[in-house]
């Protein structure tokens, strides 16, 4: 296996082509996001630590987050850094960053993530992750951690069009595949899984203190 301190280094032509794809759909879908070690790592560390650190997700601000099984039921851990898949993926996320700002002066600021763990039955009903002008969340990415999905899996994530009923995409939660999409935008919901389900949930935001009403999302 490539050891995890091997260096790695988002291409500039995928960084231009999600510049593109958010400019001109505000989403984009990626097949192979990771080099496929990164992947198999982080993988194998949510499987690991789901039993063990995950918590039921919170809905809500900081010191007010309340657990509402009516809208979501998975369980979640925040991403401290401390392991070396989690600094790989923070340093992806972070040249990402750098990456937009450049070309599309994006003004991001930082990228928080955590691990998420949908086990049977478990859902996210349809939300939005920002509300225009009252969040400092911009871009929202999950990246998927399920290898050998299939349709019988359920677990779909849904993606809107506004208030649309019905889904401009269905994006199946595809080992190594990634969703990246602006957060005040499009609404979008997970529907019940069938299996375990694996992903990670990030959010790159606007520095909050020059936001207009700061709104924590942890
Ligand atoms: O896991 C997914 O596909 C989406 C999760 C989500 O919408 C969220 O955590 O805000
Ligand atoms: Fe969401």
């Amino acid at each position: 296996m490539t050891p995890i301190t091997e260096h790695t280094n988002l291409e500039a032509q995928l960084i231009d082509d999600i510049a593109d794809a958010l400019v001109q759909h505000g989403f984009i879908r990626l097949q192979h996001f990771l080099p496929e070690w990164l992947a198999n790592q982080l993988m194998h560390e949510a499987k690991h630590l789901a039993s063990i650190e995950f918590t039921p997700a919170g809905i809500g601000r900081n010191n007010n987050q309340q657990i509402n099984s009516q809208v979501r039921t998975d369980s979640t851990m925040w991403f401290s850094g401390n392991s070396a898949p989690q600094k790989a993926y923070l340093d992806w996320m972070e040249q990402l960053r750098m990456g937009l700002n450049k070309r599309l002066f994006m003004g991001l600021f930082d990228f928080e993530c955590h691990f998420s763990h949908y086990s049977i039955g478990d859902f996210y009903q349809r939300h939005l992750d920002a509300f225009k002008g009252r969040s400092n969340r911009i871009l929202s990415s999950v990246f998927y951690l399920n290898p050998h999905w299939n349709k019988n899996n359920g677990g779909e994530l849904l993606l809107y069009a506004g208030e649309q009923p019905s889904p401009l995409l269905t994006v199946s939660p595809d080992f190594n595949s990634c969703i990246i999409f602006l957060s005040d935008v499009f609404p979008h919901e997970v529907l019940a899984s069938r299996c375990d389900r694996f992903s990670i949930a990030g959010w790159h935001r606007v520095n909050s203190q020059s936001a207009e009403h700061v709104d924590p999302s942890k």
